[in-house]
């Protein structure tokens, strides 16, 4: 459990309290030199659970930080504590979530882009505490108080335990492969009832069919070039008429292209969960060796292997 040098009894009139930029609990309710002792007293809560939870997840570097939620527009902080703990009651648990913009694959490998879509992006109960229905309580807690449901959150790179607990408790378990960090279950894309912070995803529309390929302005189609709707002698009548030189160019370009938006796609912060170092993303290893690439969809490595060990 994890205790502070002060009475922490004061910041949780009840055992889950919600926080956001402002760094005060929501219950929150005082004059200004009131407030000013709460919001240290909340960043030194947040650091240290912050901190707990980077070392249990193996990251070098803590996700959740007070000055990371000061600077959030769209950032929560669940907390749970116990206040019967200790004399100054101790600090249990943590759950940080946000809505993001995301470029995500569906089940069919199209790119979609979401906005404000929910994500769970750090969760962590302290060692003592796990395997007692303590996440479970946060978790749902969350879901009431943003009007989420599971199946609609994608999650920033998972450890095993979370994995765990997603398929245990809301039996989460087929994943949509991803070309990012986050993962997603079957079922996220499906026209279910739409919530609160979600708006629906659209499949970027085709711009233009020419000479049998598929070309839009996707993430997906300057990835892995544009999809090929016609027949093959079509296709080799385009490709053989190209002179080498142009052909040169056009990688080139399509290069640039790629690695501008390899870095769009994957929603790569020097601040969040992708700051910290970790083995090369499978993704860049595929775009810049320039060999023969996979298929659609296939570059998004789990999140899991992405994790420091
Ligand atoms: C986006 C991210 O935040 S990724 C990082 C997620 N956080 C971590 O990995 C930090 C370490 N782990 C934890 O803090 C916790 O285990 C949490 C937050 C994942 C879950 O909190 P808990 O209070 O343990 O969850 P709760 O008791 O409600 O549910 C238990 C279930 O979670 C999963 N789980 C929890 N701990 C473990 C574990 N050590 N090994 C495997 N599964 C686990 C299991 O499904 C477990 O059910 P079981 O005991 O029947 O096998």
């Amino acid at each position: 459990m994890v205790e502070f040098r002060f009475d922490i009894k004061p910041l949780f009139p009840q055992p889950i309290i919600k926080v956001a930029s402002n760094l005060l609990p929501h219950t929150f309710r005082g004059d200004r030199r009131q407030c000013l002792d709460a919001t240290s007293k909340m960043s030194e809560i947040i650091d240290r659970l912050g901190q707990l939870s980077a070392i249990s997840q193996g990251l070098n570097k803590p996700v959740t930080t007070a000055q990371r939620l000061r600077m959030s527009e769209n950032q929560t902080i669940y907390l749970l504590a116990d206040t019967e703990a200790g004399p100054n009651g101790a600090v249990i648990g943590l759950l940080k979530v946000g809505t993001k913009d995301l470029y995500l694959f569906d089940e069919k490998g199209q790119t979609r882009k979401m906005e404000q879509s929910p994500s769970i992006l750090d969760f962590y109960v302290h060692e003592s505490r796990q395997r007692a229905g303590l996440g479970k309580r946060l978790f749902e807690t969350m879901l009431n108080e943003e009007q989420w449901t599971p199946l609609k959150c994608s999650v920033d790179r998972p450890s095993e335990k979370l994995l765990a607990f997603l398929s245990k408790h809301y039996g989460l378990v087929r994943t949509i492969p991803q070309a990012n960090n986050f993962v997603l279950y079957e079922g996220f894309f499906s026209d279910g009832a739409s919530q609160k912070g979600s708006r629906n995803g659209h499949a970027e529309s085709p711009e233009r069919t020419k000479n049998g390929l598929h070309i839009t302005n996707s993430p997906n189609t300057h990835l892995f070039g544009a999809t090929y709707l016609g027949d093959d002698t079509t296709k080799q009548k385009r490709f053989g008429r190209r002179g080498s030189d142009s052909q040169q160019q056009q990688q080139q370009q399509h290069q640039q292209q790629q690695a501008a938006l390899l870095q769009q796609i994957t929603q790569i912060s020097p601040n969040g969960r992708y700051g910290a170092p970790r083995p090369t993303c499978s993704m860049a290893e595929i775009i810049h060796a320039g060999s023969a690439s996979s298929g659609k969809g296939s570059g998004g490595g789990s999140a899991e292997s992405n994790r420091i060990k």
